[in-house]
């Protein structure tokens, strides 16, 4: 079956410290997190801007996390106190939580695939 595959990639600046982390990550330091996103589909979507079945997801919703904190995104803000409780501030559950988060913003049945890097020497990759 054909499909598309979109990939949009962006970044964002915030501050974390890994809870309990026994050493210089335990205390607050901050990244420019680099997060790459990859959704596919075999069916094409309207979006809330445009009304015809013409895209996978509008890529204004793959990329709500470049936003600053104060419009909703994780742009400039403390990580341990925007993501809730069941969710830590490793690379892996922060890929995690904007994966659940993108998922609610996309149509039903498009794959989705995340990933996040702290350093450009590490990368995580989260997809269900
Ligand atoms: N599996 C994970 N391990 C670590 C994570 C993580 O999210 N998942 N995060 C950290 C820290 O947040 C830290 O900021 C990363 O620091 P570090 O590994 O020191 O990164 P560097 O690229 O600076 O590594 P060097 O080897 O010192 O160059 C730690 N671990
Ligand atoms: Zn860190």
């Amino acid at each position: 079956m054909s499909k598309w595959k979109l990939v949009t990639e962006f970044t964002f600046d915030s501050a974390h410290y890994i809870r309990d982390y026994d050493g210089p990550c335990g205390r607050m330091h901050g990244h420019t997190y680099t997060v790459r996103l990859e959704a596919t589909s075999s069916t094409l979507h309207a979006s809330e801007h445009c009304p015809h079945p013409v895209m996978v997801a509008d890529f204004k919703s793959l990329r709500w996390a470049k936003k600053d904190v104060t419009k909703g995104g994780l742009d400039h803000g403390i990580l341990n106190d925007i993501l809730p409780d069941n969710y830590e501030t490793t690379a892996e559950m922060i890929a995690q939580y904007i994966y659940d988060e993108t998922k609610k913003r996309i149509p039903e049945g498009v794959q989705l695939k995340v990933a996040v890097s702290e350093t450009p020497n590490s990368w995580v990759e989260y997809e269900e």
